[in-house]
């Protein structure tokens, strides 16, 4: 059982309201000059992975109230029953365990008092015979060659982890040829279909549900496209396997059975790239990485769930969160991956964050009275610094960023790891302590101009700075770091929504979209007028209809 405990009546509430107070009235830049320990106090190392978030506007005391609030939200005991396999997604009366799959330790996790380790075990077996057979070209096609490339069609959970972490990890590419197609629309599949040869094609459709109508219709299309092509219904075997926790709808389709690759409802599809969901990952990196990169996230599921809040990587991350969310009205929260291989990090994480905590109604079935879940957004450095790092800096809106960049680079070229690593640094530093008067103007004094110039442009440079960053340094993106990395957003979001008393694990707001379009989609097939709607619905479809 999750508590219920509405956060803004804790003891701890109470004293951040005060706290907030005080604390706001004083600049980042001068916490620091006022404490010499501060990265000290406000870091945490684990194994390879430093998270600095000294760069905060907080003091110990923050920290102190923040942790005694999670305390009295009762984080522990729901932490507990994540990990306990306790039916903790209560709307759809499921267990959450993400973490069982990557369970490296093998104890067991029981499920309605069944171990599901052993049925884990079997399908990673499973994956790795597959990958390995592929990889190695034992796999052979239908007219006998080779696989070279592998289209993955899903979408939502089933297409954004596996894009993400197979990006983030293409310094450990295999031979193989990844394709991703998710959108329903007919280009992303067409652009697709134009690179690849049906006789050395593996198309892994992977939905959990397997009755998304996106996926559903994009493996028709392909199916119909390889029968096209001269292979026969039999074929179809060698070149497709399914990845779903629906057994029927999977042999309807005519997938053969044995290339399914099973997963549970205990798995949430934003959650899912660790389970057979990922076999595009091992297809694409290998079982090994695939391997490590659950180790990873082993690694990380133990910290968090044995280590005190106050040295927390994901504990703190997410009571940051909070402490900006709830008391200084942030509404968004940007992801500044400063590694180009992270290009889709934030991307995957808008589905993990806003999909999760993008509620409003409590625990107790009330409409929640206060902020839930921000709005998660972010494109790697250096590219976000020429795009929208202005409004950060000198814009009216308080962002929290993370800032994430690895010590190493995979592509060590001349200085560009130097300069991108420069760029890191600076910006935090920059956002914290900003740009006075005095030394915009002294910048323009030093520039040769005059003191008229100086009073008319200065004020344009001046940057408040007390701009708070949290900065992750990696040694290098590894499939273990990652691994470790993307366990610890996943579970900063499960310690927000505890204290906001939300659900995290349904998501009852995608639903709505797929009815509308149901009953949308038999009007469009007609070439009837509409008039079913309000005014704009109609105009739109009815001119919709005249153009077509
Ligand atoms: O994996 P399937 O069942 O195709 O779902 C794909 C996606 O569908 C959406 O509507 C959401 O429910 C996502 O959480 C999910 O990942």
């Amino acid at each position: 059982m999750l508590p219920n405990i509405n956060f803004t009546t804790t003891k701890a509430y109470n004293y951040l309201t005060d706290h907030f107070i005080e604390l706001t009235s004083q600049h980042l830049a001068d916490l620091f000059k006022a404490d010499e320990g501060r990265f000290e106090k406000f870091s945490v190392q684990f194994k390879d992975i430093l998270f600095d978030y000294s760069k905060n506007r907080i003091d110990e005391k923050t920290v102190a109230l923040l942790v005694q609030l999670a305390h009295e939200c009762e984080l522990d005991k729901a932490i507990g029953a994540m990990f306990a396999g306790e039916a903790i997604n209560v709307t759809e009366n499921r267990a959450v365990l993400h973490t069982a799959l990557r369970n490296q330790s093998n104890t067991p996790v029981y499920v309605d008092g069944k171990d599901v380790m052993p049925e884990v075990n079997a399908v990673l077996d499973h994956m790795k015979q597959f990958s390995d057979d592929v990889i190695s070209g034992n796999w052979k096609g239908y007219t006998g060659k080779e696989i070279t490339d592998v289209v993955n069609i899903g979408i939502g959970g089933s297409d954004l982890g596996p894009v993400m972490v197979t990006e983030a990890l293409k310094a450990y590419k295999t031979r193989l040829n990844l394709h991703f197609v998710s959108n329903v629309d007919g280009t992303h599949i067409a652009e697709t279909l134009k690179t690849i040869n049906p006789e050395t094609t593996l198309f892994l459709i992977a939905s959990k549900t397997f009755t998304t109508q996106e996926t559903m219709a994009n493996a028709h299309t392909v199916r119909q496209w390889f029968l096209d092509s001269g292979a026969k219904e039999a074929d179809i075997a060698k070149h497709f396997a399914a990845l779903s926790t629906n057994s029927k709808g999977v042999s309807e389709f005519g997938i053969d059975t044995a290339n399914m690759f099973e997963f549970w409802d205990w798995v949430g599809g934003r959650y899912s790239l660790w389970s057979a969901i990922g076999l595009s990952i091992a297809l694409g990196i290998g079982f090994d990485n695939f391997q490590k990169l659950l180790a990873g996230a082993h690694e990380a599921d133990q910290h968090f769930k044995t280590t005190p809040f106050e040295e927390n990587i994901p504990v703190i991350m997410g009571l940051i969160g909070i402490w900006y969310n709830n008391f200084f009205e942030a509404e968004t929260q940007a992801i500044l991956p400063y590694d180009q291989y992270m290009h889709r990090f934030a991307a995957y994480f808008q589905q993990g964050d806003m999909e999760s905590n993008g509620k409003s109604v409590a625990r107790n079935g009330e409409h929640v009275d206060y902020q839930t879940g921000p709005i998660i957004w972010g494109e790697p450095g250096t590219n976000g610094q020429h795009a929208f790092y202005q409004l950060i800096h000198q814009g009216t809106k308080l962002i929290p960023c993370d800032f994430i960049a690895p010590a190493q680079s995979h592509n060590p070229i001349g200085e560009h790891h130097t300069l991108l690593l420069s760029n890191f640094f600076a910006q935090t530093e920059a956002l914290m302590n900003g740009k006075s008067y005095e030394e915009a103007a002294a910048e323009l004094k030093a520039a040769g101009k005059s003191e008229q110039e100086i009073e008319k442009l200065a004020p344009f440079k001046v940057f408040d700075g007390n701009r708070p960053t949290n900065s992750i340094l990696v040694k290098k993106i590894t499939p273990e770091t990652l691994g470790s990395l993307i366990a610890f957003y996943e579970h900063k979001i499960f310690t927000q929504g505890i204290i906001w008393n939300i659900y995290s694990f349904d998501q009852w707001g995608v639903e709505l979209g797929k009815q509308l379009a149901g009953k949308i989609l038999p009007e469009l097939r007609t070439g009837d007028q509409v008039t079913s709607h309000d005014s704009s619905t109609n105009g739109l479809i009815n001119q919709y209809k005249a153009w077509r």
